[in-house]
């Protein structure tokens, strides 16, 4: 399988602050890759360097092969690479098929003026982006609150509906940017067969986390960073024993005494 996206020797410097050091990593079709790091490590600043939202100062970003370094956020999104918020966005004002139906029409191919003269094109696209969003919300065991305005749903269901919309722009690798955070136990659970699932339907998704315990549960691949440098890649297992992955996580005085 042929990386999705690739970064190579990527970095950012904020002032005399090197956030982002000669970061090279990739995420191969069909993944689940886990980003994780403390407090501060540098994986908000990976994330924007990727999504656009930051120019990397050295390295080069590559998207199937051909350079995006430098692209902006709307071209990032075009190509299929979509990101999820930690904060909930949804329309307060609009149901949950509303909701994820407006991530649908970010996808649509329509032309303004199809919409206006009220085209078959246009009607036959309304139908599709009906279907579209009818498939995912089952998918995501939305269906049952389709008609509910999004916004009176418990906290965990509202992230999975922004979830839902961000599927419904038709990613091709999709970032969740700590997707456990303020989720309880019973939540945080239903996300893992959320993710799978994501997974199944053919998106490649890399993981931003704090939480080691969601990242380790789900990731077919973990890349760790600390202080702005990778310090570990591997399966789960390979970068939960790591030393430096302990330390990091646990101070240096803590790891010592779990080694001993
Ligand atoms: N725009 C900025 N200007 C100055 N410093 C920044 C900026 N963005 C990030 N930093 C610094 O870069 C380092 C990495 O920060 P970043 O937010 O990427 O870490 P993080 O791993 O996402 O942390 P957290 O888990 O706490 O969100 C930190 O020392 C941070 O203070």
């Amino acid at each position: 399988m042929s990386a999705l996206l690739e970064l190579q020797g990527v970095g950012i410097s904020f002032g005399g602050l090197r956030a982002v050091d000669d970061l090279s990593f990739s995420v191969t079709e069909g993944q689940i890759v886990g980003l994780i790091g403390p407090n501060g490590a540098g994986k908000t600043t990976v994330f924007n360097m990727i999504t656009g939202v930051y120019r990397p100062k050295t390295g080069r970003v590559l998207w199937q092969g051909r350079e995006i370094t430098g692209a902006k956020p709307a071209r990032i999104a075009r190509l299929g690479l979509r990101r999820t918020f930690q904060t909930i966005r949804l329309f307060a004002e609009m149901s949950v098929f509303e909701n994820v139906q407006a991530g649908c029409h970010l996808a649509a191919r329509q032309h303004w003026w199809e919409g206006l003269l009220g085209l078959p094109g246009q009607r036959r696209e309304e139908a599709e982006l009906a279907a579209r969003t009818h498939e995912i919300l089952r998918r995501l065991d939305l269906d049952g609150v389709a008609d509910a305005p999004a916004t009176s749903l418990p906290y965990g269901v509202q992230r999975r509906v922004e979830l839902a919309r961000t599927l419904a722009g038709q990613p091709k690798l999709i970032i969740l940017d700590e997707p456990a955070a303020g989720l309880n136990d019973a939540e945080s659970a239903a996300l893992n067969e959320t993710i799978f699932m994501i997974r199944e339907t053919g998106v490649t998704i890399l993981l931003v986390e704090h939480d080691m315990n969601v990242v380790m549960r789900v990731s077919d691949h973990v890349v760790v960073i600390n202080f702005g440098r990778k310090i570990a890649e591997g399966d789960a297992a390979t970068v939960r024993a790591d030393p430096a992955v302990i330390e990091a996580y646990l101070g240096r005085e803590d790891a010592e005494e779990v080694a001993a």
